[in-house]
């Protein structure tokens, strides 16, 4: 039961890697054209759009916060990813 369940995680775990890395990849262009014009990493707005985007995505409304904390925490490892980035 318990691990039939896990193997369920895996396989959603799997295609969540696929999806972060595509994502990663967008993020990096973005960082890149950032970097080429000067613009800030960080933006309050397309974050709020991201959240709220993602909540009204929903079918379960139960998940509205957990799903708001998950992209705030993406958001904060994809600032720091375009920080790094941008550095070099
Ligand atoms: O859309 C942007 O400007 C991005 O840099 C991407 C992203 C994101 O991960 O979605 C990351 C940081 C910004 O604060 C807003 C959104």
């Amino acid at each position: 039961m318990l691990e039939e369940t896990r193997r369920k995680i895996d396989d959603i775990d799997s295609e969540i890697v696929t999806l972060f890395e595509k994502r990663m990849d967008a993020v990096n262009e973005i960082a890149r054209i950032k970097k080429a014009h000067n613009l800030a990493i960080f933006d309050t707005d397309r974050e709020k759009t991201v959240i709220e985007n993602a909540q009204n995505r929903l079918k379960n409304p139960e998940y509205k916060m957990a799903v708001a904390e998950f992209f705030q925490h993406m958001m904060q490892t994809t600032k720091t990813y375009q920080r790094q980035i941008i550095k070099k």
